[in-house]
């Protein structure tokens, strides 16, 4: 598979994140649903620009299947990513799964965009992330 390959991987706890990346196109992106994934199943080495996309838990976390792959996502250098994920603002760490992730990769990789949205995806929503997916070359 070609280094300049692109991957979404996500995970979504009641199907807010999911319905954002199932309501836009994902073509030229090998799609991948953490949920249904053994840990041993994932593997970001083939792809040069990642999606990261979770939702936030606790008190601004991402899921536990992050702290799972830390050694996967540690071993990430010079990728491409974007981070995406939906919250709720209610929290005093809206989105924060998002920023903890940020801060672990920013150092070896580029982060392209960081795009936290409340709840189900709204219309306008799906269509700023469908650009944003347009955009990546
Ligand atoms: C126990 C619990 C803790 C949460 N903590 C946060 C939080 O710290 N920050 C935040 O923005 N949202 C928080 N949320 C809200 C979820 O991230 C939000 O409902 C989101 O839309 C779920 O998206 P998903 O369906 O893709 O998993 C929390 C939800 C639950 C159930």
């Amino acid at each position: 598979m070609a280094l300049t390959s692109k991957a979404v991987f996500y995970y979504s706890m009641t199907g807010n994140t999911k319905a954002l990346i199932e309501s836009c196109d994902t073509t030229g992106y090998a799609v991948f649903d953490l949920y249904e994934m053994a840990l041993q199943e994932v593997d970001f080495r083939p792809y040069q620009t990642i999606l990261l996309g979770t939702s936030t838990i606790g008190d601004g976390f991402p899921h536990d299947i992050f702290k799972k792959l830390t050694a996967q996502l540690a071993g990430m250098n010079r990728k491409r990513i974007g981070l995406f994920g939906s919250g709720n603002s209610i929290y005093p760490r809206y989105c924060g799964a998002l920023d903890i992730l940020e801060d672990f990769l920013r150092t070896r990789n580029e982060i392209l965009f960081k795009f936290k949205f409340e709840g189900y995806p709204k219309r306008q929503v799906m269509e700023q992330f469908q650009q944003l997916l347009r955009d990546i070359s």
